[in-house]
């Protein structure tokens, strides 16, 4: 299939999903989004393909049809209006889609990833047009399999998976969660060049404990009590194995926004015999560490000399935390000493040795300090003198006024990252962090802000949000065939994402690279990873390509639209 090569991700795509031979004709090849290239469809394309009158006779390059996209995409008046404009046209053009959305990154990563995809979740009933994905219920068990093989695409290599517990900081939106995996997996495409036909987004349904859904007349999934018995496992158990079943052992399996209880285990249980991962746990960690890394050529310290508070001692502040006891370890430091910079307040304040209130878990109790119980965390933060805080807990304006001065007293340059999704969640804001701490702040969240001015310096807030990382570590597992992926993958992930952030990056203030370049990132840390990979004996594909960077590359998806050519359409048996 002969492509033009001026791909912003990639160039050299082959299309093997519709290789060399097409048997989609007329209409259909216009309502199959893989295909369908609009009014971009040339004259002689129209009449090999039977569709000659079937659009306006002029033509309207993928060009000129980004433009008309974009007309359309500042006309509508809020966000999720915007969301539901660029969901279908992501059904009706994929290439399309995907263009725009690589070429204005910064725009269009608000809307169909954090924040409005939380809104989008939430009235995900009401904005239903078309399934993405595929739903598995509780009632399934023992069919799972057949389910999986009623999806049309043999060859998926990524699947996106929630039971919709723990949907961003949003809580439980049982089936309305399906916007996560699918957004999440769009970013793998946008990001990374993932082929989009080998993504799955997929729900399972076991119901939901959101009273307001079970009551919501337009609510798209079974209307019961969220199933906590050992039905839940046994149907998680026949997922991972259908999954390799129908897709082979390779398949990657991204574990997002389940509950607290079911994350840690479910990655405990899978994470050595499954190509898997937990993205709260470990994307996030990976993130949360490259921006601390990164924000020691702003305050000059070593990461040893750092002291963390954490509000959250969930999936994420957890996930943060051990990685940063790995990285602290590298760094020459004990698993001790590393567990004493470390300091967690959950909803029952900090967590110490024998706390009364208790509650501690065994995650927890890994860091729980030798001290006396304090509940609030303004008494920690004034207590602990830290050099950084991390919030993870979605609690909004967690970081007050006083916690804000408090760590401006404190430090130079505090670390402050509020890391919390939506931004509705987010435990204070760009413009309270550098306007209390009068523009010491080291600063970044998990939703953008826009920059703020104070003193006469503008700051550019960091994006901390694991779609720095995912994106990259999938496309390497799946194209150098990993197994299964180690901490180690993470951490080494952190380490280049901290070394992409350029000077004049921290002289704005980021500790991050900015988003307009994640597209180059992704793919960075996808070669990066790959070496590190190989070296590790972690890849099965062998032999080892000689050159990972052109390796990577060549598989990454080309949103140009494809040339169709007459041989498309002749084989034995059939001429045109
Ligand atoms: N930026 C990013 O890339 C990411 C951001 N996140 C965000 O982080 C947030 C939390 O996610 P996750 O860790 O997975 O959720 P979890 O449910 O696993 O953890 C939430 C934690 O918050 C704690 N908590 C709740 N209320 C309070 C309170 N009042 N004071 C202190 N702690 C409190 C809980 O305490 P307890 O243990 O006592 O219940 C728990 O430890 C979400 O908003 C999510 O969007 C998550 C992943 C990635
Ligand atoms: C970013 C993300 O994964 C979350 O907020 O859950
Ligand atoms: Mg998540």
């Amino acid at each position: 299939m002969a492509e033009k090569s001026s791909s912003a991700i990639g160039s050299t795509e082959k299309g093997r999903h519709y290789a060399n031979r097409l048997k989609v004709r007329g209409i259909d090849v216009m309502r199959d989004p893989h295909l369908n290239k609009g009014m971009g469809f040339t004259l002689k394309e129209r009449q090999i393909m039977g569709i000659h009158g079937l659009l306006p006779p002029a033509l309207l390059d993928q060009d000129g049809q980004v433009y008309q996209v974009m007309q359309n995409f500042h006309r509508w008046e809020n966000n999720l209006d915007r969301y539901i404009y660029l969901m279908s046209l992501q059904d009706r053009n994929e290439k399309l889609f995907y263009r725009v959305i690589t070429e204005h990154v910064e725009l269009m990563m608000p809307i169909i990833y954090t924040p409005t995809v939380g809104l989008a979740c939430q009235k995900y009933g009401m904005i239903f047009r078309k399934p993405r994905g595929l739903y598995i219920t509780i009632h399934d068990i023992g069919h799972v399999y057949e389910i999986l093989c009623n999806w049309p695409v043999d060859e998926v290599k990524a699947i996106v998976v929630t039971d919709g517990e723990r949907i961003l900081g949003l809580g439980d939106l049982g089936a309305y969660g399906m916007g996560i995996p699918v957004g999440k997996l769009s970013l793998y495409t946008a990001l990374a060049g993932v082929q989009p036909h080998t993504c799955l987004p997929i729900t399972i349904d076991v119901g939901t404990n959101n009273e307001t859904l079970l009551n919501d007349p337009l609510y798209i999934g079974l209307k019961q009590k969220r199933e906590r018995g050992p039905a839940y496992d046994q149907l998680i158990e026949e997922f991972m194995k259908a999954v390799v079943r129908r897709y082979g052992e390779n398949v990657l399996i991204q574990f997002e926004d389940f509950g607290n209880n079911n994350a840690f285990r479910l990655l405990e249980k899978y994470r050595n015999k499954y190509c898997t991962f937990n993205d709260d746990i470990q994307g996030t960690a990976a993130v949360a560490v490259a921006g601390i890394l990164a924000s020691l050529n702003i305050t000059k310290k070593k990461l040893s000399e750092n002291k963390f508070v954490f509000q959250g001692a969930g999936e994420a502040s957890i996930g943060i935390a051990k990685l940063l006891v790995m990285a602290l370890m590298k760094s020459g430091l004990s698993k001790e000493e590393a567990v004493k910079r470390i300091w967690m307040v959950d909803s029952k304040g900090l967590i110490v040795k024998n706390r009364p209130a208790g509650g501690l878990t065994d995650h927890k109790e890994e860091f729980a300090q030798t001290h006396a119980p304090i509940d609030k965390l303004e008494d920690v933060v004034s207590t602990v003198k830290p050099t950084a805080i991390i919030g993870a807990a979605a609690q909004p304006q967690a970081f007050n006024e006083k916690i804000l001065t408090d760590m401006a007293k404190f430090n130079e340059r505090p670390i402050i990252f509020a890391l919390s999704n939506p931004t509705s969640k987010a435990e204070c804001t760009a413009e309270q962090a550098y306007t209390i701490t009068k523009g010491k702040a080291v600063f970044a969240s998990g939703s953008p802000f826009q920059p703020v001015t104070v003193g006469g310096k503008t700051f550019h807030p960091g994006q901390g949000n694991n779609a720095y990382i995912f994106p990259g570590i999938g496309l390497t597992a799946i194209v150098c065939d990993i197994r299964t992926i180690p901490e180690e993958i993470f951490l080494e992930s952190a380490e280049v994402l901290s070394k992409l952030v350029e000077k004049s990056d921290l002289e704005e203030g980021r500790v991050y690279p900015p988003l307009s370049k994640i597209v180059e990132v992704s793919t960075t840390i996808a070669i990066k990873v790959a070496e590190y990979a190989y070296k590790n004996n972690l890849a099965y594909r062998h032999p080892k390509p000689d050159n990972l960077d052109t390796f990577i590359r060549s598989h990454q998806y080309s949103v140009d639209y494809q040339t169709f050519e007459p041989e498309l359409y002749e084989w034995p048996g059939h001429k045109l």
